[in-house]
């Protein structure tokens, strides 16, 4: 799977500084984080709402959240990237987590 996130976010890196009328990458660097947030709340939105479409739907449905699920993770990673966050540090961190039970280390957390 990272393969095509890693492609995808070397991509977006030289995109940082392309022509805003010629990719439109670019475009959202150009109008720069809010517009990204913007778009990024739209697509979590859409996804949510294709899901619940789904859930009393059938194949069309389905393939809906799949595609509003790629429209939400392709916005997360121009939002990493306009931050200069690699995207590397988001698998690494669910890298980190892999095996621990969410039950388990919501336990753990230090009382507030
Ligand atoms: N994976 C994607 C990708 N997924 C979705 N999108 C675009 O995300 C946009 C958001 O969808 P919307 O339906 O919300 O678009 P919209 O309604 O026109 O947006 P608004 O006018 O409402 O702001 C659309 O223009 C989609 O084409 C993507 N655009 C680009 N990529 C990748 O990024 C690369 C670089 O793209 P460019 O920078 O355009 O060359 C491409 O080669 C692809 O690999």
């Amino acid at each position: 799977m990272s393969d095509i996130l890693d492609q995808l976010a070397t991509v977006l890196e030289q995109r940082r500084h392309a022509d805003p009328e010629a990719s439109y990458v670019a475009s959202l660097h150009h109008k720069g984080l809010n517009k990204i947030l913007e778009k990024l709340g739209e697509e979590a939105t859409e996804t949510l709402l294709a899901a619940k479409d789904a859930a009393q739907g059938d194949e069309p449905e389905r393939q809906a959240v799949v595609a509003e699920t790629a429209d939400l993770w392709f916005h997360s990673l121009v939002m990493l990237s306009h931050l200069g966050i690699d995207h590397q540090a988001v698998l690494d961190e669910l890298a980190r987590r892999f095996g621990i039970s969410g039950l388990d280390e919501k336990a753990a957390r230090p009382s507030e």
